[in-house]
């Protein structure tokens, strides 16, 4: 498990190590990894490049719902031992920024991605509040995800209501990190979504996802999205991810 938690940064970090040196080895085997894995891509950063944002830290938009919920996991991200020492907890939050690949070292695809002006799209919102509001945390111990989402009013489908495909974006969002975090770069191959019960703009939701089997390429993952104190199931989902070389998104091979 230490050795795939090492890969998630590698995701798409491993972009910039394309045409330079494969990242160290203490990336590739830490089981520190997600809170290490992004800091080293900062870290490294010329001082003239600002702090990017972490999008995943809670901003004045969020709600109560949301808020507690967060306050639920982060406070298990590090546990104090006996004698006041601190301690990794069982969950880990994972940072989130609107370009990752701008916060990595170079590379000659790594270059022409930046000239673009892409964006994560879930992240790609001035009007705070109003559209993906989400935090993930990973569990390796279960090999679990979890996101906590407030569904802002931009990403309105029927009256009211979240359109099912910001529903399908946020499920791919979050069993795609997770599929990232146990086998490195993957694609989605296969999302199957069963939605069960509409869902209120506004409302906050907790997005679960639970590895189910690794097998040669694939990674086979079920998802559930529910109301916030769990007692509405709105979609349940079950997903297929197949590993990747990343040349294969970067050439079109
Ligand atoms: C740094 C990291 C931080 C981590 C935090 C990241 C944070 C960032 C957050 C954003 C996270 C967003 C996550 C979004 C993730 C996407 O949305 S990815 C974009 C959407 N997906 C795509 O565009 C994929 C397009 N499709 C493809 O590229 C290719 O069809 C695939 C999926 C790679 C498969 O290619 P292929 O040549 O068919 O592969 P192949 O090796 O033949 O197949 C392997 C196996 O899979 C099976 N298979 C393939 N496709 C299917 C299918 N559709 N159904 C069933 N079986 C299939 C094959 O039958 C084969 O099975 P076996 O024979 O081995 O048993």
């Amino acid at each position: 498990m230490a050795r795939s938690l090492g890969r998630v940064c590698l995701g798409f970090h491993r972009l910039g190590a394309l045409s330079s040196a494969p990242p160290p080895p203490s990336l590739l085997t830490s089981s520190r990894s997600v809170r290490t894995i992004f800091a080293p891509a900062i870290l490294g950063l010329p001082s003239f490049f600002s702090k990017p944002r972490d999008f995943s830290l809670p901003n004045s938009s969020w709600g109560s719902e949301m808020m507690r919920l967060y306050k639920h996991y982060n406070s298990q991200c590090e546990v104090e031992m006996e004698g006041g020492e601190k301690q990794e907890g069982p969950w880990q939050r994972l940072p989130s920024y609107n370009r990752f690949l701008k916060y990595a070292t170079g590379g000659v695809y790594l270059s022409k991605i930046i000239q673009s002006k892409a964006r994560l799209f879930t992240r790609n919102n001035r009007d705070t509040g109003a559209t993906f509001e989400y935090v993930l945390f990973f569990n390796s111990e279960e090999q679990k995800c979890v996101a906590i989402f407030q569904a802002g009013h931009l990403l309105e489908g029927p009256p009211g209501h979240v359109h099912g495909g910001a529903i399908a974006t946020m499920i791919d969002t979050v069993v795609g990190a997770h599929a990232n975090i146990v086998s490195g770069p993957v694609v989605t191959a296969n999302l199957n979504i069963n939605y069960r019960r509409p869902i209120p703009l506004g409302s906050t939701l907790v997005i679960e996802s639970s590895l189910i089997k690794k097998e040669g390429k694939k990674v086979f993952i079920t998802c559930k999205v529910t109301s916030s104190d769990g007692s509405k199931l709105h979609t349940d989902t079950t997903a297929l991810f197949v590993s990747i070389n990343i040349s294969h998104l970067l050439l079109g091979s």
